[in-house]
């Protein structure tokens, strides 16, 4: 090799290192911002390890096993749902070697499928903030081995699964697979037939474990209704509780054939994961049974305590302990008392017997199976409903967020700004000394734009005529929940960063499912007689609506016409208890009955019971570390920042230096 292609390899060598290096510094700089976890320069036993976190689908094992391969590993915290892991090894020298030979290595995640680069710096301690430990709701119990093998065995081969029923049912749910013993629970009006029992009750094989469930106090009487749900992994039921004026207080689920993690929410928020282990019982009572809802979340993968531990089994945030666990086949057989006498109990705020469900609603849109289905629900039920309500929603929509604003005015002069979803363009001037442009899918919404003389033209968010890397910055406030898939929401999110010139930054904003963060609730819980609503999408600007939380649902959807679950029509100004939702605007005047909730989920403006015209506009609203999480799929970009806003998610992401 002569001198001068030694030197090239060098060079190209020393580049290689370098941008590796400025990656890593970046990445330590964003555990500083978010996470406040101060890296040193100087070697120490410990390192964390960006990118290596239960929170990119990183496993337990799999880092492990990767951390191990250089030297001896004491102790290796992931912290739920973080995008890192600290690692202990035995020396620094082995902490060297792992930094030296460890950075920018990548790893193909068990848990999501796709790639991730982990950055390892060393720290002086490991160690973060251990959330309390996570209580069981008041009321709830899980029993270890409930049942042998051998039963659950008999159990699974009872479910006659070929025969009879259900093909809609199981068609419909799409999610799983459903079997009704004694009544049949029916997803459309969220109750059963009282007065038309299944010929078919409770099967004989499942006496043994009933008369021991009495046998041991936890139900006085029996019950005489099965669900058996079958859930293929990557299935799950959305959130619910279960109807009040249905079934009475205990219910019953065994989980054979699997575990799984099943996700129960407060309505003030609190939320507490909690493991079924395979062959347990779970009894839900009182609190547990009235008011928190229940759901499984569909995923192949659950976080789960990676060693034994004593006694349930609710996911606490033990770090040394959290892995994650693939989800196998499900079968759970839930039994019930049917309520013969309306239900009074002392949660009335979530009681269809105290408090009267909403009227049906008919055209309530299913969740979309495909691109097709989602661009028809998004067309429906947000385009169509903005073109409608443009007006009133621009009267309502008037003082600038704070963080939005000061994002806008922090950008240089001169600078050329995207607005992606403008609506009627209350950002577009904030800055005078920047070049602004919005954009919106609504030609209503981008002519007040117009009239206002501002610079707006009618685009989808998916598509943006502009081109690629030319803008100083973007915003899109509001926007990427009102898309319907995942993919969707990546593709906004894509479309953002592509408009974005490499240095620029994009601040995005959607609305948050935890509407009470940090024990203070958003300005949209609050009854706030401010004439704007602070959350920037959101109802009510001028007639604040004060409404209970929605009566229960079996369900919290029904059941369109070929038996889909229909997407559950929210309560304005209440917690939410499901991610897809329909929201109601209510054009004029609102309603006072505490009880009453929104009448129709479409766009067609049927008048409310005061006279009202009410359209529904459909939300994803996202969990925490959602945002995060979709954010990190898109290459060429950094979150720089992430925090929750009155009830909103935002990030601020960077385009990365090509
Ligand atoms: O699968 C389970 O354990 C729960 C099923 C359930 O919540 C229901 O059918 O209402
Ligand atoms: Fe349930
Ligand atoms: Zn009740």
């Amino acid at each position: 090799m002569d001198a001068s292609a030694e030197n090239v390899k060098l060079v190209r060598k020393t580049k290689e290192e370098k941008k590796l290096l400025r990656k890593q510094i970046k990445a330590s700089h964003t555990l500083l911002k978010h996470e406040g976890i101060n890296t040193v320069t100087q070697p120490t036993q410990h390192l964390v390890v960006a990118n290596g976190g239960l929170g990119n689908g990183v496993c337990r094992e799999q880092l492990l096993e990767v951390l191990a391969g250089v030297g001896t590993v004491i102790y290796l915290l992931m912290p739920p749902n973080k995008p890192y892991a600290f690692v202990t090894y035995q020396s620094s020298d082995y902490s060297q070697r792992a930094h030296a030979l460890l950075n920018g290595q990548q790893l193909q995640c068990q848990g999501q499928g796709q790639v991730v680069t982990l950055y390892l710096s060393f720290v002086e301690r490991v160690g973060c903030e251990q959330q309390e430990s996570a209580a069981l709701p008041p009321g709830l119990l899980v029993l270890e081995d409930y049942v042998s093998q051998e039963e659950e065995a008999r159990l699974l081969q009872a479910v006659d699964w070929a025969t009879h029923d259900n093909e809609t049912v199981h068609k419909a749910l799409k999610h799983r697979r459903v079997k009704h013993y004694g009544y049949e629970f029916r997803y459309d009006n969220n109750n059963v037939d009282k007065d038309k029992p299944l010929t078919t009750g409770i099967p004989p094989v499942c006496d043994p474990v009933l008369q021991r469930c009495l046998k041991d106090g936890h139900i006085e009487v029996l019950p005489d209704q099965l669900t058996v749900n079958q859930y293929e992994s990557g299935q799950g039921i959305p959130p619910h509780i279960d109807t009040h004026s249905a079934f009475e207080d205990t219910i019953l689920s065994l989980s054979l054939g699997a575990k799984t993690v099943m996700d129960f929410r407060h309505p003030d928020g609190r939320s507490v994961a909690v493991v079924l282990p395979e062959r347990s019982l779970l009894v839900m009572k009182g609190e547990s049974r009235f008011l928190w809802t229940h759901g499984i979340t569909p995923r192949k993968f659950d976080m789960v305590p990676a060693y034994e531990s004593e006694g349930p089994v609710a996911v606490t945030s033990d770090p040394s302990n959290l892995t994650l666990s693939r989800r196998g086949t499900r079968t759970s057989f839930t039994f019930r008392r049917v309520r013969r006498a309306p239900c009074d109990c002392s949660y009335p705020t979530v009681c269809d017997s105290q408090c009267p469900p909403a009227p049906p609603v008919p055209s309530a849109p299913s969740l979309p199976q495909d691109d097709g289905d989602a661009s028809r629900l998004e067309e429906q039920f947000v385009h169509q409903v903005y073109e409608e309500i443009a007006s009133h929603f621009s009267s309502t929509r008037h003082s600038p967020w704070p963080r939005v604003r000061d994002f806008l005015l922090a950008l240089p002069a001169g600078a050329l700004v995207a607005d992606v979803g403008c609506g009627n363009g209350k950002y577009l001037g904030i800055n005078q000394e920047v070049m602004s442009v919005g954009c919106d899918r609504s030609s209503s919404l981008v002519q007040i734009c117009g009239e206002r003389g501002l610079q707006a033209f009618v685009s989808d968010a998916l598509e943006v005529p502009l081109r690629g890397d030319t803008c100083d910055a973007c915003i899109s406030i509001a926007v990427i929940h009102h898309f319907s898939t995942q993919e969707r929401r990546l593709a906004a999110v894509k479309e953002l960063v592509r408009l974005l010139k490499p240095g620029g930054r994009a601040l995005i904003y959607v609305w948050a499912m935890e509407q009470e963060y940090n024990k203070q609730k958003s300005k949209y819980l609050k009854d706030s007689k401010d004439k704007e609503n602070m959350q920037p999408a959101t109802d009510e600007g001028e007639h604040p609506v004060k409404q209970s939380p929605p009566p229960n649902s079996g369900v919290t959807t029904n059941a369109s016409t070929d038996g889909a679950p229909r997407l559950s029509v929210h309560t304005n100004r209440t917690a939410f208890n499901s991610q897809d939702l329909l929201v109601p605007w209510h054009l004029k005047g609102g309603e006072k009955d505490t009880c009453k909730r929104a009448g129709s989920p479409s766009a067609d403006a049927a008048p409310t019971p005061a006279g009202a015209p009410v359209f529904h506009r459909y939300y994803h609203v996202f969990q925490k570390g959602e945002l995060e999480a979709l954010c990190s799929l898109v290459e060429d970009v950094e979150i720089r920042t992430s925090y929750h806003d009155q009830g909103n998610w935002c990030v601020i992401l960077e385009k990365l230096l090509k």
